[in-house]
């Protein structure tokens, strides 16, 4: 199939804890990523990066401007409005979105851009919930937050940039969590999402999972969109990520769950849009992570080893 894939990077940092994840879609972009996609079979135009405000204040624990605890939420806010627009014009253009992150908070503007003229599922591929508000967070970090934004939970500022249109909350779908803060237990308790778990892997299996997660997903939507954090994988395969949590997805897996979603798609058209984040080159070991994250994203569209 010959599918524009624009590439969007998005090098923001501000929504994470540590340093480094700015440097994410470059890193990504140098393992190869277009030679990938044209061998998934699809045809890569590169935007180049949205550029990043910059922050009056770098100390994370100062002051944020009436943004209650959610660290740097004007500047976050800023780009994801900018991301949303350039998501929701290349959709408009019928050309697929890759967003390339930086922290996962850019899942706010890939999320509402890509939800703006369609009914939208999502799998969210992470270690992590990401679905504390400014009010829960035990850290302020957002890119533990992007889902509740996304949903209309909890205030992020003064007005309403956040919450995504079209997104139908049934058909959010987790695979892999392993690390939920209590108050976000509580959430997805009281949501209509589903979450799979690594319990969940463990016991029945990656593909039994993800084929369940993909029927959830489709289910009443125009479309999917991919949220691949890297840390959904064990650190041993992915270490250059900030937030690393053991006991992950193995290489195999991984690849395993994303042909998965790619055959759906050969046979129902499912992809919308993707993002790819939290690649932290500086806490990489040769750019192993990257490589990763372009090889995955490449076996999500359509390419395969034989
Ligand atoms: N996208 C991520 N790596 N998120 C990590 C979130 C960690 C923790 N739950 C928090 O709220 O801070
Ligand atoms: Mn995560
Ligand atoms: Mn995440």
């Amino acid at each position: 199939m010959d599918r524009t894939v624009r590439i969007i990077g998005a090098p923001m940092d501000y929504g994470a804890n540590r340093r480094g994840v700015d440097m994410g879609p470059s890193a990504i972009r140098y393992a190869d990523l277009a030679d990938g996609l044209e061998q998934a079979g699809a045809v890569p135009v590169d935007d180049g990066d949205l550029s990043m405000p910059r922050a009056e204040e770098r100390d994370p624990d100062a002051d944020q401007p009436s943004r209650g605890n959610a660290k740097f939420l004007r500047e976050i806010e800023d780009v994801c409005r900018l991301l949303s627009d350039r998501v929701a014009s290349t959709l408009a253009d019928g050309e697929f979105p890759l967003v390339l992150g930086g922290d996962h908070s850019v899942a706010i503007g890939s999320l509402t851009g890509s939800a703006r003229a369609a009914e939208l599922g999502v799998l969210w591929f992470d270690a992590h919930a990401d679905c504390n508000t400014p009010e829960t967070s035990p850290t302020g970090n957002v890119h533990g937050m992007p889902l509740a934004a996304v949903l209309g939970r909890g205030t992020f500022g003064d007005t309403e940039w956040a919450p995504a249109t079209g997104l139908c909350e049934s058909a959010i779908v987790y695979v892999g969590l392993r690390s939920i803060d209590e108050r976000e237990r509580t959430l997805i308790r009281d949501s209509e999402m589903t979450a799979f778990t690594m319990s969940d892997i463990d016991r029945r299996g990656i593909s039994a999972v993800i084929e369940d997660a993909l029927t959830i997903a489709t289910d009443g939507t125009d479309g999917v969109h991919v949220s691949l954090d890297l840390d959904w994988l064990d650190p041993r395969t992915a270490p250059g990520v900030g937030t690393p949590v053991r006991g992950g997805v193995t290489y195999r897996e991984a690849h395993a769950a994303l042909e998965a979603i790619s055959r759906r798609d050969e046979a129902d058209d499912i992809l919308r849009s993707m993002d790819v984040v939290e690649v932290n080159p500086i806490l990489d070991e040769g750019n192993e992570t990257a490589t990763l994250a372009s090889e995955l994203t490449a076996s999500t569209f359509g390419k395969r080893i034989l």
